[in-house]
This record gives structure tokens, C-alpha cells and sequence, in this order.
């Protein structure tokens, strides 16, 4: 299949490029920058020298639509509403990155991204791959809208226990951290070296784009409103997610059964790796691959279950997952393309 990569010049459409070198079934045909068509992809990426030759193509869907037959849009927030609808009447499939297709409210997406929202119809389009809980959905779709990061990391570690009743919804806790690849290549203040190095810092407190998407989720599997607290921090490393959870309990659940629970939730799905009592995952136990990895603690004291899940933000956060998607959407097996062990040390 071919395909074509938009944003190609930033962390999650180079990341889409190092992973879909690797696809058995997919050719990058065209990568696609709005600043700088002409030039060659590997001048300002010198560790693609000699694996991608090819210059950099313009913004153009009828041009992409000659090359490619699915595009990815790594682009940020307020693009997609606009280049989506262009692509997919061009002909080609779609899978957006941003977070422009992700809320079913165009009234939420503007009070949270402070932008205008994509056309009702677009959003109703969309369909929201989150693979391991909505993964059935995705098969020969034409407009995929990828999770964010921090939502992918909370979601797979909460929706089966609030599918199953198991949380008091009233009272989750989502404590978020973020490697600072997760704010993209651009440079700013907020990501500079000497402000980050040694330095560790809680940031949009309420305020972050990714409240109403979890929350919409969560919504869904319980089947009544939920709201969550969410609280992001940024850490000196490059990659990784770490979202440490907190609930209150309902009735009364075992470490073990939650770990039960989650195993049988995720019966058959490689990605994600329920991990034994007593074990907690650490990002670098991820980094590089699609896993998402889940640890549990019940605390008998306060009632309360801590949820420990960890993903490679630029990975399972990011490109692969859509890439995961783009499996699911042609009917592929989900895996493919994706056998990557995590780098470790
Ligand atoms: N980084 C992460 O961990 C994750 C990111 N995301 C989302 O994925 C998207 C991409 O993120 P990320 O790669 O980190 O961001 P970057 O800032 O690193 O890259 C975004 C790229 O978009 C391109 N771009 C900017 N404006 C336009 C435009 N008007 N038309 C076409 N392309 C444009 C730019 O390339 P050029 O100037 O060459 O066109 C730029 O390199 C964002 O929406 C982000 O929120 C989601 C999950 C995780
Ligand atoms: C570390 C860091 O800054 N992370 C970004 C994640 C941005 C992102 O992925 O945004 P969308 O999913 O909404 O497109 C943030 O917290 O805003």
C-alpha cells in the first residue's frame, strides 16, 4: 500500500517513517512538508541518510492522492479540520494524528484547543482508534482519528475496570507524566535545556486538552457522565508516559482479580501487557515499541486501587498506533510492522 506522511519533519511523522520502513506491506511514496517541499527529508535528518533519498513534497491532495492511497496527518491541532476533508475528497484514506477529529463536540473541541472546530459531519465521520478498546470499529474506515498521547496511557488502564463497574468514577485521579518529546520539535521556553534539565514540573493543571477526551471515553464504557482529575507533568527524558491512577473501589476486588480482569479484557491483544502483582512498569521497559504496559496495587486501607501504565509516547502514543490502525482499517493482523522489542537499557 502506499502511503504519504504529512508533517513528516516532526517527531511523530519521523517516527511514522522509522516505523513504517519496517511494514511488510506499505511503501512511503510521498513526505510532505509545508515548510520546506524541495529540499531533500535526509538534509535535516541525517540519521535517514541513505534510507530515504527523496525530497520533501508541498501540501497538494490532489498531487498526494497521485502518489499515495492513505495519508497520515502528523500535523498540529487547527490543520487537520482543514486538510482532512481536502485528502479524503481527493480519494485517499485518512489517519489524523492531531486532535482536531478526537472530540464528538465541535463546542468542547473550541473550549479546550481554543480553535475553531472541524465540520459536525467530519467529526461524525471520524472514527476514534483507540485500538484495543474500539479497534472493531476501525476496519474499512476512511478517517481514523488517532488517541493522544496521555489519553492512550490513561484509557488502557482504566476502561476495563469502569467498563465493569469496578471504579467509582466520581472519584479517578490521573497523575501524567511526560518525556518532552511529547510537545513536539518546536522550540520554546517551557522545553529549553536549562529550564528542564533537573528540573521537574506539573503544567495545564485543569486545563489540558486531553480532560474532555478521556473523559468522553470513560463516558462511553460506563454509560453516564464521568469526570476525571488529570494533572500533567513534564520530566527531563526524551520518551515516555507514565500515568499513575487512583480510584476509589467498588465492592470489593483483589490486586489479583483486577489483574484478572485486565488480562481477560486484553485476551489476544500483543500490545498490552498486564504485569504480575507486585510488578510495576517503567518507561524504559517501553520505549521504542507499542507496548503499553499496566501494573495494580489494591490498597485494602483506603479502599482505593492504584493503576500504574506506561507507553512510549511517539509509539504507542503516536505513530504506532496509527499504524495499528491503518492494520485494522485494511484487515490486517494488528501486529504488523510493529514487532519492535523496546530498547533497553
Ligand atoms: N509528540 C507526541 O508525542 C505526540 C504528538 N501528537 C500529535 O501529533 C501531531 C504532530 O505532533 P509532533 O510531531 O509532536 O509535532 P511537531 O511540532 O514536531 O511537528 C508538526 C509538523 O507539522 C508540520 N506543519 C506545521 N504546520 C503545518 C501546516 N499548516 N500544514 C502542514 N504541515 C504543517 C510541521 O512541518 P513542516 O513545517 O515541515 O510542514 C511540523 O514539523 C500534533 O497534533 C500532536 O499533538 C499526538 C500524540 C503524541
Ligand atoms: C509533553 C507535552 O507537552 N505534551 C503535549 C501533548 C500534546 C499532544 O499530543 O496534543 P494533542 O494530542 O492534543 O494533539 C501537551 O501536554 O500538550
Amino acid at each position: 500500500m502506499r502511503v504519504a506522511v504529512v508533517g513528516s519533519t516532526g517527531y511523530g511523522g519521523v517516527e511514522l517513517i522509522r516505523l513504517l520502513e519496517a511494514h511488510p506491506y506499505v511503501e512511503i511514496t510521498s513526505v510532505i512538508s509545508s515548510s520546506s517541499a524541495g529540499a531533500p527529508i535526509a538534509e535535516g535528518f541525517p540519521h535517514l541518510t541513505e534510507i530515504r533519498t527523496d525530497l520533501l513534497d508541498a501540501v497538494d491532495a490532489e498531487a498526494t492522492r497521485s502518489k499515495a492511497d492513505l495519508v497520515f496527518l502528523a500535523t498540529p491541532s487547527g490543520i487537520a479540520s482543514q486538510l482532512a476533508p481536502q485528502m479524503l475528497q481527493a480519494g485517499l484514506k485518512v489517519i489524523d494524528l492531531s486532535g482536531d477529529l478526537r472530540l464528538k463536540s465541535p463546542d468542547l473541541y473550541e473550549r479546550w484547543y481554543k480553535k475553531p472546530a472541524a465540520d459536525p459531519a467530519l467529526l461524525e465521520q471520524a472514527v476514534f482508534g483507540l485500538a484495543e478498546v474500539f479497534g472493531n470499529e476501525v476496519k474499512g474506515q476512511e478517517l481514523i482519528s488517532n488517541p493522544g498521547c496521555y489519553p492512550t496511557a490513561a484509557l488502557l488502564g482504566l476502561v476495563p475496570a469502569v467498563a465493569a463497574g469496578w471504579l467509582d468514577p466520581s472519584t479517578i485521579i490521573i497523575d501524567a507524566k511526560s518525556g518532552v518529546s511529547g510537545a513536539g520539535r518546536g522550540v520554546g521556553l517551557g522545553t529549553h535545556y536549562s529550564e528542564l534539565n533537573e528540573n521537574f514540573k506539573a503544567y495545564k493543571i485543569n486545563k489540558h486538552q486531553h480532560i474532555p477526551e478521556i473523559e468522553q471515553v470513560l463516558g462511553r464504557v460506563a454509560g453516564k457522565p464521568v469526570v476525571a482529575t488529570f494533572t500533567t507533568h513534564l520530566v527531563p527524558m526524551t520518551r515516555g508516559i507514565m500515568c499513575t491512577m487512583y480510584a476509589a473501589i467498588s465492592g470489593n476486588h483483589s490486586t489479583q482479580e483486577f489483574i484478572e480482569l485486565y488480562r481477560s479484557y486484553y485476551q489476544g491483544r500483543k500490545f498490552v501487557r498486564v504485569r504480575p502483582e507486585g510488578q510495576w512498569p517503567a518507561t524504559k521497559e517501553v520505549s521504542g515499541s507499542n507496548y503499553c504496559d499496566i501494573g495494580f496495587a489494591v490498597d485494602e486501607r483506603t479502599g482505593r486501587v492504584t493503576i500504574v501504565s506506561v507507553i512510549d509516547n511517539l509509539v504507542k502514543g503516536a505513530a504506532g498506533q496509527a499504524i495499528q490502525n491503518l492494520n485494522l482499517m485494511m484487515g490486517w493482523d494488528e501486529t504488523l510492522g510493529l514487532h519492535f522489542v523496546p530498547v533497553y537499557p
